[in-house]
């Protein structure tokens, strides 16, 4: 009686991951990785612009590659270069490692359109063999607000202010996919965080970082996901 066997191959999804700070967001996302929350991928590099950034040494503690370059120190080693060379020059680094994702886990630099247009699609970017290459791969970014509340930098401290003032009743969290206009980009998981009168930040930030290290992991499986499912 013949036999068959059908060899399955699984493909083990790359993603790079941003940082600029303590990185426990880039933790979740290494405790998730194969198991059934983030099944079959793997960080091959981690990217932070400060150096002192914690979440360097936990991609160390992970052995996981990591890589350092900031803004300032890269303007002032290439006289003449801009704000947009520097993006280039992340966009450089982060395509040689043919991620299939790309994620923002708490990057505290706003990135040009340069960045975007290299790395998902629209620009062809030259390799060191100098040809050139079209990529079009998935940046999404971890915000701690709701979609179209709290744009941009200290979300967390604005939203608390506003619930003190009775502006809003709750806050929450979200991943969207990253765009030019900085967290305008289409939301790829929202949660909402209750604000409770009379709590001091801290136990508000605590809960909402929570629900960070849970989304974060979720909206990558669903990108992945999503990628994968265009490429069959
Ligand atoms: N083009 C985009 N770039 C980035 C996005 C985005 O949606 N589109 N998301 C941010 C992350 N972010 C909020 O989620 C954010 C990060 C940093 C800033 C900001 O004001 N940065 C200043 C420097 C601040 C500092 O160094 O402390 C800056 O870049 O000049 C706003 C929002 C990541 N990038
Ligand atoms: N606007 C971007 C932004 O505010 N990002 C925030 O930075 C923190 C990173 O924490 P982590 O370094 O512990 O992952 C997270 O709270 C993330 O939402």
């Amino acid at each position: 009686m013949s036999s068959t066997t059908s060899a399955t191959t699984t493909t083990t999804r790359r993603i790079v991951v941003l940082i600029s700070g303590s990185g426990s967001n880039l933790q979740a996302l290494i405790d998730a990785l194969n198991t059934p929350a983030l099944p079959d991928a793997q960080i091959i590099l981690v990217l932070s612009n400060r150096k002192a950034a914690y979440g360097l040494q936990r991609a160390a503690q992970a052995n996981i590659p990591t890589a350092y370059l900031a803004l300032q120190p890269y303007l002032k080693n290439n006289p003449g270069k801009t704000r947009e060379d520097y993006d280039a020059e992340v966009a450089k680094i982060v395509v040689k490692e043919k991620p299939d994702l790309v994620v923002l886990a708490g990057w505290m630099h706003i990135m040009s359109e340069k960045f975007l247009e290299l790395v998902d699609g629209r620009k062809g970017l030259k390799g060191d063999d100098g040809v050139e290459v079209t990529h079009n791969i998935p940046v999404i970014n971890l915000h701690p607000a709701l979609p179209g509340a709290f744009d941009g930098a200290h979300a967390i401290e604005r939203a608390y202010e506003a619930f003190q003032k009775g502006e809003i009743a709750h806050s929450g969290a979200m991943v969207h996919r990253v765009v030019k206009d900085v967290d305008r980009g289409e939301p790829v998981i929202v949660r909402e965080v209750p604000i409770e009168k009379g709590e001091p930040i801290e136990s508000f930030e605590e809960r909402l970082h929570k629900v960070e290290h849970e989304i974060i992991v979720q909206a990558a499986a669903k990108v992945l996901e999503e990628v994968k499912s265009v490429q069959r």
